[in-house]
């Protein structure tokens, strides 16, 4: 599903207009009737809602919000923002049709008007929408200020009154900080960046069937993967397939006192369809893996601490593995460095690079050039920040990691709550799955295994990353179903792999 800029929004809104063709009244009306069908599904017709609307088309979504939850018996109370001496087209034209309904509209001015709210009552803001061009101030604010402080629940039209859509807000920046939000037809930038968290809360897209073709048209480089983007990526098995047909991967894992990370990474690939594994672990792991993972195949490194490279067993040449993956828990021994260098020099096709290989890649920045193109990279926030550089804002951080993945033509799995996938093409995929109980070690080193077993299997690089990340995340959601977000383990995610 594409992420559209806020011009694009508008122009989608008119194309919706003149080709469906629909008055612009009722596709407000459309998009207030989504968003009632919601609220009545969560909401019991028996709590007091406040309604406070601004005096745009985000306010005018309001005022029918309003007029249908009274038609289905809410006990409402509208409020308007005055902050302006001009509403919109459609602001208005919903102003007429509630007064029909009801006289009781209330205005707020002045501080003295804004009402006080209680804890078992739930506020719909409608006072600003996508429409935001500066920072709220005067009664806007202070009545933004008023929501945030009260104990009630709150739900947001669209987006969070003065959240931006797609660009920085200030830090001193006063915005509504709702438990949901309920945005039209397309996710919003805003809500994929982890520093607006509490001016989103949970958010939900409902549909308002806008113009399709439109969409479909739009040039963006922002896309948000969902559960029917991911599935048209998995590759059917073939029913005369055998395990050649999956590729051969090889995983540099592991050192003293991380070998952990080795099982964690092996499991996940032999979980994700890889033909066959082997996995290279320092000597000290030669045991543990063939316990913990009889299903792979055991090159024990010479050095028992550290990977080198160099097999106690007969030698291998990585180039001949379908794909390489490389990383969790190798640790920064000078040895391992070697390795990795040697790794780069000979390896041409793409391998999946995490965790401390990434660390050494970002003490030793003339070997990123090296990288094979189209490889996959997967740092957590801290770990590319030690890639490239310190960001201002999220805004920012996205800047750097699309001109990174275009600039050393990799891919860059950006770890995190929405992980945001970059390609060399400049394009940026958010992934919907996953929760917080994804916070805990080992669940990167379960991803590397996943991305790793997609590359063994012929995906392309990209393919295996968006599905890949996807496929992590949702095995992620399924653990938190069965264990709860706080006791899940990594062990759970991989337990909860499914391909279907
Ligand atoms: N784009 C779509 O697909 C649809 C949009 N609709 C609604 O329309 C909204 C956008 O409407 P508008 O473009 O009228 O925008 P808003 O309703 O967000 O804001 C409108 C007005 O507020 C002013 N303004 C901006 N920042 C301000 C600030 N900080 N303080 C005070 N005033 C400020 C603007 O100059 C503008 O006149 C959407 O968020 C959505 O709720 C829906 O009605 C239907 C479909
Ligand atoms: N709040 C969250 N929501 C969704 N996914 C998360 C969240 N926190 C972490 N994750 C995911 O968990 C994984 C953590 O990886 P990483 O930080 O490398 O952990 P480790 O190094 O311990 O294996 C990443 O895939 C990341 O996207
Ligand atoms: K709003």
């Amino acid at each position: 599903m594409k992420i559209l800029n806020v011009d694009q929004i508008r122009a989608l809104d008119q194309s919706t207009i003149q080709h469906e063709p629909i008055a612009p009244i009722n596709l407000m009306e459309r998009a207030a009737l989504a968003f009632v069908d919601w609220f009545a599904d969560h909401f019991p017709a028996t709590m007091t809602t406040k309604i406070f609307c601004g005096l745009g088309n985000n306010g005018g979504d309001g005022l029918a919000i309003a007029r249908l939850l009274l038609e289905r018996e809410y006990p409402i109370e509208i409020y308007v923002v005055r902050y302006a001496p001009r509403e919109s087209d459609d602001f208005m034209h919903n102003h007429r049709r509630l007064k029909l309904v009801t006289e009781n509209v209330r205005y707020i001015e002045l501080s003295h008007d804004i009402p006080a709210i209680r804890h078992n009552e739930i506020v719909i803001d409608a006072i600003l929408g996508s429409g935001l061009s500066r920072p709220t101030e005067g009664i806007v604010k202070s009545t933004i200020e008023a929501i945030n402080r009260a104990p009630a629940t709150v739900v947001a039209v669209d987006i969070a009154s003065g959240l931006y859509t797609d660009q920085p807000n200030a830090p001193t920046d006063v915005i509504i900080e709702p438990d949901y939000t309920i945005t039209f037809q397309l996710p919003k930038l805003a809500f994929v960046l982890p520093k607006n968290g509490r001016y989103v809360g949970d958010w939900q897209i409902v549909d308002i069937q806008l113009h399709k073709r439109y969409i479909d048209l739009a040039p963006t480089p922002y896309y948000f993967t969902q559960a029917r983007d991911a599935r048209l990526l998995l590759h059917k098995r073939d029913r005369f397939s055998n395990k050649g047909s999956f590729g051969h991967a090889l995983l540099y894992v592991g050192s003293y006192g991380k070998i952990g990370a080795a099982v964690l990474a092996a499991r996940a690939c032999l979980r994700s369809g890889v033909g066959l594994l082997t996995v290279q672990v320092p000597g000290c792991g030669y045991n543990i893996l063939q316990t913990a993972v009889p299903e792979a195949m055991c090159l024990p490194d010479k050095n028992q601490q550290v990977l080198t490279g160099q097999s106690e067993v007969e030698s291998s040449d990585p180039a001949e593995y379908t794909t390489v993956g490389i990383g969790p828990g190798i640790g920064k021994a000078p040895e391992t460095l070697v390795m990795l260098r040697e790794l780069l020099r000979t390896l041409k096709k793409p391998i999946v690079v995490d965790a401390d290989a990434l660390n050494l890649l970002s003490e030793n920045s003339n070997l990123l050039d090296k990288l094979p193109r189209n490889s996959i990279l997967t740092p957590h926030p801290k770990e590319f920040e030690r890639l490239t550089e310190k960001w201002d804002n999220d805004y920012q951080k996205l800047t750097i990691l699309r001109e990174f993945a275009k600039k050393y033509k990799v891919i860059v799995v950006l770890k995190g709550a929405y992980s945001a996938i970059a390609t060399p093409d400049g394009d940026i995929h958010f992934n919907s799955t996953g929760n917080p109980g994804l916070s805990t070690g080992g669940t990167g080193d379960v991803l590397t295994g996943i991305l790793t077993a997609l590359l063994a299997q012929g995906y392309d690089p990209i393919e295996a990353a968006v599905l890949g990340v996807f496929s992590h995340g949702l095995a992620g959601d399924r653990a938190a179903e069965q264990r709860g977000p706080i006791g899940m383990t990594a062990s759970d995610v991989v337990d909860s792999l499914r391909w279907d």
